[in-house]
């Protein structure tokens, strides 16, 4: 049972990438700030997300890197061996899943960790279960933050449930890569790490339910990932739904229903593999939290409106991933920002840091070629009504992409009415890089003409973004 509601100035629940940088700030400022964790301190990313699979595709690129060499420098002999860069993943990258060290971070800063699992009990409360069992309840006279991040999506397939699937959290706790892996979903997990494991070897085949990879991106971009993904052995089966999945000791088999791209009408296949990667999205951990004790109402799908300041009501914040505005450790730590320099304001007078834009956030696929891409594509610029001009370019056009025999391009978007880019994809060995300056253009609204005017080095990756804006009259 809980005792008494123990009065602190800041609750955070959920302490992910910007669940952490909020109460560590607020912590190191001079505020009581309780931060409630029901796993590891730091969240996805550094122990199940960005670290350890970019530690993996890191690991993988070297191994197509290798096999490039013969056509360029003479001969090499590869052989994989997965289980180095699992030692690197559990020894440099998790502690082998163990946050002391993140948490550390925080209690040196001066917050109180509490481990267990945190929701609503009032507007400005919140109860813990802790591990050990016993309640605790925390009344903040300032604010409560809550960041409590995704869970993988699971789908309904007859039979998946109840077998050893992986989600991403499995595969980067790998200890070997499988002969086979199956991976349901096309998005940037399954496409990541799909082809990670296909360079050390394993036989990858991805299903996506709709018609192309990466839907959130380009066409054009998804087109030239399935043809990649295709030369270096991935089957890419699209339009393609899973009926049934069943698991005996040593494999799955999963049967498949193919919409048919051509004439030959659905078809039906059965595929076996050593393992299966069920990448299919996120769900909301919303329905935890108890949002109705602070009056919030949800319907349990979108997740519900917040003001400029991540404001669920007055001092109740909503941030992360859970906020539904993109699922990015880089967002995660805007909202950060945005979120403590609020409180910051209000109780302390230092100067506020504003309200939260979206219109030109990054994000790059780290696939090879890296797929980056700011603000809109060309299809929501079109359906947003805007007066939209294309310029792209191919990689291999430009002088460094040549070289380099590297595939890619760069898309802009333009609205020509305000002559400005409202949306860009860089896509090619380091794309994700070359979006650096794409991503300023969106973000400072510079014109085109003068995007026009600048110098481009000789020969770059990123002077492609020249010969594109060519096509912008
Ligand atoms: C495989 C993979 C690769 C990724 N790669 C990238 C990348 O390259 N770049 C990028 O920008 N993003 C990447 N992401 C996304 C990134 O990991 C997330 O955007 C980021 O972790 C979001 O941070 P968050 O704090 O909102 O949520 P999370 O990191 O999910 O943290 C939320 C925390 O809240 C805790 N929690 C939840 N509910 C409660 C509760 N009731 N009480 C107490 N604690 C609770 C959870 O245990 C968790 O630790 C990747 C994600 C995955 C899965
Ligand atoms: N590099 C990065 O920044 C990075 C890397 C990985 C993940 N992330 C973040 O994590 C989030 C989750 O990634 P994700 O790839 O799981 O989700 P996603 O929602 O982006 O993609 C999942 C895909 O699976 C498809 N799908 C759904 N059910 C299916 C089924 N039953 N069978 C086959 N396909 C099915 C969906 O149509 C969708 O295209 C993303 O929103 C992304 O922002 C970011």
């Amino acid at each position: 049972m809980s005792g008494p509601a123990e009065s602190v100035d800041i609750v955070v629940v959920g302490m992910g990438p910007g669940g952490e940088a909020v109460a560590g700030e607020l912590a190191a400022a001079g505020l009581s700030v309780v931060g409630v964790e029901q796993r590891l301190v730091g969240g996805e990313c550094p122990y199940f997300g960005c670290i350890p699979s970019k530690m993996l595709i890191r690991a993988g690129n070297a191994l197509a890197e290798a096999r490039r060499v013969p056509g360029l420098a003479g001969q090499s002999t590869v052989e994989p061996d997965f289980s180095v860069v699992a030692r690197r993943i559990r020894q440099e990258a998790t502690d082998n899943w163990d946050d002391a060290v993140a948490a550390k971070r925080f209690t040196d800063k001066g917050g109180r960790l509490v481990r267990g699992t945190g929701r609503l009990s009032g507007p400005h409360q919140v109860t813990v279960l802790m591990h050990d069992g016993g309640e605790a309840t925390f009344a903040a006279r300032l604010a409560v933050v809550l960041n409590p991040g995704t869970d993988p999506a699971v789908p309904s397939t007859p039979g998946l449930v109840g077998t050893p699937f992986w989600t991403n959290r499995e595969a980067l706790q790998a200890e070997t890569a499988p002969a086979s892996l199956l991976v349901l979903g096309g998005g940037p997990i399954g496409a990541e790490l799909a082809q990670a494991f296909a360079r050390f070897g394993t036989r990858v085949t991805v299903v996506a339910r709709g018609p192309r990879l990466v839907p959130r991106e380009e066409p054009e971009a998804s087109e030239l990932l399935a043809d990649v993904f295709r030369s270096e052995g991935i089957e890419v089966l699209l339009n393609t739904n899973t009926s049934s999945v069943s698991h005996v000791p040593g494999g799955f088999t999963v049967e498949l229903s193919s919409a048919g791209a051509d004439s030959a009408g659905p078809s039906v296949l059965q595929l076996d593999a050593e393992k299966v990667l069920v990448a299919t999205g996120r769900s909301s951990v919303l329905g935890t939290l108890a949002l109705d004790a602070a009056g919030i109402a949800w319907d349990g799908s979108a997740a519900p409106a917040v003001d400029g300041h991540l404001q669920l009501t007055d001092g109740l914040y909503l941030m992360g991933d859970a906020a539904g505005a993109g699922a990015f450790t880089h967002l995660s730590m805007y909202h950060a920002n945005i979120v403590a320099g609020h409180i910051l304001a209000r109780h302390t007078g230092q100067p506020d840091r504003g309200t939260t834009e979206s219109h030109a956030v990054p994000r790059v696929t780290f696939t090879d070629p890296e797929i980056g891409a700011v603000g809109l594509t060309e299809r929501q610029a079109r359906e947003a009504g805007l007066n939209v001009r294309i310029g792209v370019t191919d990689l291999a056009a430009s002088t460094r992409g040549w070289i380099h025999q590297g595939q890619g391009f760069i898309k802009l978007v333009e609205d020509a009415d305000s002559g400005t880019l409202v949306g860009a994809a860089s896509v090619g060995p380091s794309g994700g890089e070359v979006l650096s300056m794409l991503a300023l253009a969106v973000h400072a609204r510079i014109p085109v003409s003068t995007l026009k005017s600048m110098i481009y080095a000789y020969p770059t990756f990123h002077r492609a973004v020249e010969a594109a804006l060519a096509g912008l009259p």
